[in-house]
């Protein structure tokens, strides 16, 4: 008799999306991006964190102050990451699942490398202008995005 209890696709790639996040430094934000192809594979992950070659221990994760002191100057976001990470995947047509809505940057990022639906678990910023942005040029280009509607069960890994 064939299995019941598998996972949904969209349980698959969000839980890899968060379960990326927790790679993250940030304190405040763990952010994971997971990009799929329209045939469902996997093409590429990233989480927010500081570029190549910064030692975390060195680098500011304060939100505030200096904004030379700041995290903001200088960690990549998860969907830019994951979108550099891909540079060899042709990802036209692909989706991507991200635990917080993209930033106007990480949209742009998004439109330019053909990506054309987001589904977001977070949406926390939403009245952000940096959402605002987002929203408006995904509108203008016809990149869809959906909320992720968590299903509310649990999985449990033990690693
Ligand atoms: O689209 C995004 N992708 C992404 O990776 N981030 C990261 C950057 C920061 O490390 C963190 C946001 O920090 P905070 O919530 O403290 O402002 O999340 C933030 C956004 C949108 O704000
Ligand atoms: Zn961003």
């Amino acid at each position: 008799m064939k299995r019941k209890d598998y996972i949904s696709w969209d349980e698959y790639f969000m839980g890899i999306a968060l379960l990326t996040a927790m790679r993250s430094k940030d304190d405040s934000s763990q952010v994971g991006a997971c990009i799929v192809s329209p045939e469902n594979k996997i093409l590429s992950l990233g989480y927010n964190g500081m570029p190549i070659g910064c030692n975390d221990d060195d680098m500011p994760w304060e939100r505030e102050g200096d904004p030379l002191d700041t995290k903001y100057m200088y960690v990549c976001h998860a969907e830019l990451n994951a979108i550099l990470n891909s540079a060899h995947s042709n990802l036209t047509g692909a989706r991507v699942y991200v635990t917080l809505f993209p930033c106007n940057e990480c949209a742009k990022a998004i439109i330019q490398s053909g990506i054309k639906e987001i589904i977001y678990y977070s949406d926390k910023y939403h009245d952000e202008p940096s959402s605002m942005a987002s929203r408006r040029l995904f509108n203008m280009t016809g990149v869809k995005y959906r909320a992720y509607h968590p299903s509310g069960r649990e999985l449990t890994l033990t690693v």
